[in-house]
């Protein structure tokens, strides 16, 4: 470890672990992206929180909070510290009668999912997986597929974070209610969220019912009930075979009923697929036929010939297989506007150049199926809206999210053609992406989209993180942040602990495919030279604090008393048996 951190921190509180590890490997859940962190840091309390962060802002490192890599994107990528939250994920309190939930904020959903049932509640609405963190799944602007809900973040009530001169702040729609609506969507970007309160709901079963539609039937019934006959409703769409899969739930008292097991499901079928997939990176126009023969297979080869029910407790029962790893481009858009953007992108896809006004080629260009049709309504919402929420603030949103599979972790040739000609579909319905996935939109284009709001939330992000302990290159690419930035520094010196983008390379770690390593510019190294930290530290107090939630003071150990315990090896810094996965 670079001796300059063993002097910051022999100068901190002795009692408190640094429980950091070296040789970090850090991947998304889809190796799609990979990068190797100065020190990866799994803290346990909110002490030893505050204590990384005040480390981070002495030695000027940035600080990358990573929840379980889900996001696809170079989001949670950096070659600085990357932190993450697993082993601070306690349920702190339960109260049945109200449903009102308070979790340490690195916990995934399938582990609240268990604990809440303990007390009969659970999560109200969920996407497609539970491996989330909560803070992550609250971060993005997760989302589920129902009219009647908005963001699965609609249930939080209130948010502690932990911000960038180390101090534990609490918000909510009363209590500093610009920290609380710019933290909804925050993109990791305003400190580190610590705990989380929400709203649980009773537990409840789903009985669900699937069946194959043909695309006409969907664009018929898309305004006469397709999405309002059922609480949960989402479709697959099989652009060769014009045909989609109709999902659709309603909370039941019927019977447990297992599904019946499916042709993918099971292991023949899904490496089946998988290899058919991996065929098709050579042979791209076999995509069609496999198309019409794995989801025949699955959901049979006529629109209504087969009809699969089952009944499920919800944290089960909505979840769905995500099958390989993927990139996956979603969009969120009026509602109304669904059946002219899947007939446009249709017609594309079969070449009618004239129906699409898409102005890409799409000669020789084959795509992976389903292409997901999701929804929800946000402007139900009575509490104050994520400055950042993607969704439409006066009606029901659509998701369109073209997913593209990466068989045996090698991109589809297809790729940036096919993303090109959708992103600049999506833009021209007034679509906005979701903040978690594979998109191309410039911080221009994401500003004067998001108006004022993402004025609003800019502001709230350099009053509370001048510095830009919390922000990299991904944010830089996507969102303007120096609007509002006050110093008088040259524009992209403003935020000097920014971590910029030194270089991406192919990773070639035991065979992974095609996924890109990201590699930060360690800008802190020219930095710790130019400065010194004690002059850089600013541990002003940014918003009110109630009493009990004072930050830590700094460590009172003499830093030589300090230095004698690590040159001893009695310090308590974990430090790595060996290389992380
Ligand atoms: C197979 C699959 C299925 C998915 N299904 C859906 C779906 O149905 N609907 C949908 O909307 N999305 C879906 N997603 C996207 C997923 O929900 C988001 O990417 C989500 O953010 C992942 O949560 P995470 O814990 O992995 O966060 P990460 O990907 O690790 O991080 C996401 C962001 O959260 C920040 N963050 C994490 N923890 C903290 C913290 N404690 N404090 C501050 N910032 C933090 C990170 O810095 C980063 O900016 C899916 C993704 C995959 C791979
Ligand atoms: O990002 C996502 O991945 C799955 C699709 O496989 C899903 O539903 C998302 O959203």
């Amino acid at each position: 470890m670079d001796p300059s951190i063993l002097r910051e921190l022999s100068k901190l509180d002795p009692a408190l672990p640094f429980r950091a590890s070296t040789d970090h490997l850090h991947h998304t859940w889809a190796k799609t992206f990979f990068s190797r962190p100065e020190l990866y840091i799994r803290p346990q309390t909110i002490p030893e929180i505050q204590q990384l962060v005040t480390l981070a802002r002495r030695c000027r490192r940035r600080i990358v909070t990573v929840g379980s890599g889900h996001s696809p994107s170079d989001l949670t990528c950096t070659s600085s510290w990357l932190v993450n939250l697993d082993d601070f994920n306690r349920i702190l309190h339960v109260d049945p009668s109200t449903g009102s939930v308070t979790v340490e904020a690195g916990i995934r959903l399938h582990a609240l999912g268990r604990e809440l049932d303990k007390h009969g509640l659970t999560l109200e609405n969920l996407g497609s997986i539970d491996s989330q963190s909560i803070a992550g799944v609250i971060a993005t602007g997760t989302h589920g597929s129902s009219l009647r809900h908005g963001l699965v973040s609609e249930c939080i009530d209130s948010l502690g974070l932990v911000l960038a001169n180390g101090q534990h702040v609490r918000c909510s729609p009363t209590n500093n209610p610009d920290l609380f609506r710019a933290g909804l969507v925050s993109l990791g970007a305003l400190g580190i969220v610590v705990e989380v309160t929400f709203k649980a709901a009773p537990t409840f079963k789903i009985a669900w019912r699937q069946e194959r539609y043909s695309l006409a039937r969907v664009m018929d019934e898309w305004s006469m009930g397709l999405w309002t006959s059922r609480e949960f409703v989402r479709v697959w769409w099989m652009p060769y075979e014009k045909g989609a899969v109709v999902w659709r739930a309603d909370k039941t008292d019927l019977p447990l009923r297992a599904p019946p097991k499916t042709f993918y499901g099971d292991s023949i079928g899904y490496h089946i697929y998988h290899n058919l997939l991996a065929l098709s990176l050579y042979v791209p126009r076999i995509l069609p036929w496999v198309e019409w023969f794995v989801f025949g297979m699955q959901y049979g080869f006529r629109a209504g010939s087969v009809v699969t029910e089952a009944v499920e407790p919800a944290r089960e029962g909505l979840l769905m297989n995500c099958l390989y790893s993927q990139f996956v481009n979603e969009w969120a858009l009026p509602l109304e506007k669904g059946p002219e953007a899947i007939g446009r992108l249709s017609a594309w896809l079969h070449g009618d150049m004239e129906t699409a006004r898409i102005p890409f080629s799409s000669k020789g260009l084959y795509v992976h199926c389903p292409v997901e049709v999701r929804v929800s309504d946000t402007s139900l919402n009575t509490k104050p809206r994520p400055f950042l929420d993607p969704t439409c603030h006066d009606g029901p949103t659509l998701y369109l999210n073209a997913t593209l599979y990466r068989p045996y972790l090698r991109d589809p040739p297809c790729k940036e053609r096919y993303y090109e000609a959708f992103e600049w579909l999506m833009r021209e319905m007034g679509g906005k992406p979701h903040w978690a996935k594979n998109f191309h939109t410039n911080s221009h284009e994401l500003g004067a989209s998001y108006g004022s709001d993402m004025e609003s939330w800019i502001k709230v992000r350099s009053e509370v993180d001048a510095d830009g302990m919390f922000v990299g290159e991904w944010h830089r690419r996507h969102l303007p942040l120096e609007l509002g930035q006050a110093s008088a520094a040259p524009a992209g010196e403003r935020l000097p602990l920014l971590e910029r983008e030194h270089e991406r390379r192919r990773v070639d770690i035991n065979g992974v495919g095609d996924g890109v390593e990201w590699v930060g510019d360690r800008r802190w190294q020219a930095q710790a030279q130019r400065q010194p930290f004690d002059a850089l530290d600013m541990e002003k107090s940014l918003y009110p604090l109630p009493p009990d939630h004072s930050p830590s003071p700094p460590g009172t150990a003499s830093s030589e008393e300090s230095f004698d315990l690590l040159a001893r090896g009695e310090a308590s810094i974990l430090l790595p048996d060996g290389p992380g996965v």
